[in-house]
Formats: C-alpha cells, sequence, structure tokens
C-alpha cells in the first residue's frame, strides 16, 4: 500500500508527518525504525502520525514515535509542525489547534508570520511523574545522580509530558560532554522511563545555549520540549527570568514560564520540505 507523507521539520528536529485521518494507518515498531533509517528509509528524529480526535475538547490526536520505533508522550518540535501540516492538507482552516497527545491536551496557535505558539501545559516536577527515582534526598529542583567511576552529576528532573533531566553548565556544551553523559543519563537507572537530558547554558537572564541528547534518537539539532524543561530548570535555580531566548543548534526558540502551576509557552517556526509517498511494507 502506498503511503503519502510530508518531511518537515522545527529548527532542524526533523521529522516524517503522516496523515493518519484519511489514509488508514497502522504503524509497528519495525515499520517506524525502517522508515526512520537515514540510510534505507526516509530518515527522521521523529515520525508524528495525525489521527481523528478520541474526545470533543481537541482537533485531533497525534502520535509520536523516536527513531528508536518507541511511542512517546511529546514533542514540542513536532506539534509545531503538526499544526503547520493540518492546516497545509486542508483537515483544519483554524488557527487554534487543540491537540491530544499522549503526554497531555496542548492549544497551538498558527501566527500571522507562519510561526507557531504552544502552550505545552503544565511542567510536572514531582519526582515519581517524571518518573525519577532519587538515590539520595535532594532538594527541589536538584538531584545528585551517580555515573560509572563514582563521578556524580547535579540535575534537575522535569516532566513536560516526556521525561527530562536539565543540567547546567558553565561552558558551551560541548561534544565531549554531551558524548560522555548523553548515552550515560539518558538510560540511567534513575530515569525508569529513560530521559531527554539537556546541557543549558545560561548567557544571562533572558538567554541561554542548549544542546539535548534526546532519548531514543541521541543528540537532535532541537529539542522543543527540552528547551522548554531547560527553562524550568533554570527558574527552579533562580538564574533566568519568565520570559527567554535559548540558542539551540538549528536556531532560536522563545519561552515563557510564569512559575508553578502554571504553562509553559513556547513559540517557533515550522517548516515544510517535501511531499512524498512510501510503500507500507518498505
Ligand atoms: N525524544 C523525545 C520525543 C521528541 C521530543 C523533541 N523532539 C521535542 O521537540 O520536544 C522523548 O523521547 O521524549
Amino acid at each position: 500500500m502506498r503511503i503519502r507523507f510530508s518531511k518537515m521539520h522545527g529548527l532542524g528536529n526533523d521529522f516524517m508527518v503522516i496523515d493518519g485521518v484519511t489514509q488508514d494507518i497502522t504503524l509497528t515498531r519495525e515499520q517506524v525504525r525502517a522508515w526512520g533509517d537515514r540510510h534505507f528509509g526516509v530518515g527522521f528524529d521523529q515520525l508524528l502520525l495525525v489521527q481523528p480526535p478520541e474526545s470533543p475538547d481537541v482537533a485531533f490526536r497525534y502520535r509520536i514515535y523516536n527513531a528508536d520505533g518507541d511511542e512517546v508522550e511529546q514533542c514540542g518540535n513536532g506539534a509545531r509542525c503538526f499544526a503547520a501540516f493540518v492546516r497545509r492538507q486542508g483537515l483544519t482552516a483554524n488557527s487554534v489547534i487543540p491537540v491530544q497527545t499522549s503526554g497531555g491536551r496542548l492549544e497551538l496557535t498558527v501566527l500571522a508570520d507562519g510561526q507557531v505558539r504552544v502552550n505545552m501545559g503544565v511542567p510536572r516536577l514531582a519526582l515519581d511523574e517524571v518518573p525519577f527515582r532519587a538515590s539520595a534526598p535532594g532538594q527541589a529542583g536538584r538531584q545528585t545522580v551517580a555515573l560509572a567511576g563514582g563521578r556524580t552529576v547535579t540535575l534537575t528532573p522535569v516532566s513536560m509530558g516526556n521525561p527530562h533531566g536539565v543540567l547546567l553548565v558553565d561552558e558551551p556544551p560541548s561534544d565531549e560532554l554531551l558524548a560522555d553523559l548523553g548515552p550515560q543519563l539518558e538510560q540511567h537507572e534513575a530515569f525508569p522511563a529513560r530521559a531527554n537530558i539537556g546541557f543549558l547554558q545560561v548567557l544571562d537572564a533572558s538567554s541561554g545555549r542548549l544542546r539535548v541528547y534526546e532519548r531514543g534518537v541521541g543528540e537532535t539539532l532541537a529539542c522543543g520540549s527540552g528547551a522548554c524543561a531547560a527553562l524550568v530548570a533554570a527558574r527552579l535555580h533562580g538564574v533566568m527570568g519568565a520570559t527567554v531566548t535559548l540558542h539551540l543548534n538549528g536556531g532560536d526558540i522563545g519561552l515563557s514560564w510564569a512559575g508553578a502551576g502554571e504553562p509553559v509557552y513556547m513559540t517557533g517556526p515550522a517548516t515544510f520540505v517535501y511531499d512524498g509517498e512510501i510503500n507500507q511494507e518498505a
């Protein structure tokens, strides 16, 4: 069976986006991995599957699959591309689009300049909601994680619907730092569901530099939910204000968070690359 899809990206975090409203799509873990392969398939960080709504308070459901084939709860850059996709496909003409993901309900607003503003929901900081398994009592927002060889790191566990661990670093996050700590922390026993690991260098109260080693993918050029988690962590540490710009390898993202109990808002681009067709069995 031939499947129609669009290739898109949000600041270089790239997606295969499939209309599961007008096409009857069933995905297996093996199929996602095959299509995600950058040599033998389409190649992507995540696959986004658009589906009809399952409740009256949303217009759509969208499912997110990492390149390793696992379905996950949330994708911030993907949410922006989802909004641009459903309008381009003619599935909606609305500018405000409520959507359900496995990690919660998002409200997306397509702005006049084509950027998309996302209400990413209220961050969850309770350790069992991230989930995070503390090895020793930590103070709010700061947990110590033991690494092989006796080293320890301090990070902030945050859920944006998906799990994140954010480290505040004094220098620009280097390739060596991510290669050393990214895989260890992504799969660390402290994160029973694994985690996306962010490395944030705070530049001043309104700007910072972020690199993210994503769960199920590795480092991406941008991570939207990771950017939200980084702002939350920085605010818990008292080192950033309510409205910031974070510089990611793929570009800049605007964020705001008014504090505990409030949602995080993220604004950024959604870029269309090409339309394609692929065989279901490929
Ligand atoms: N790797 C993430 C999913 C994609 C998140 C990211 N691409 C974003 O923009 O939020 C996870 O396993 O939770």
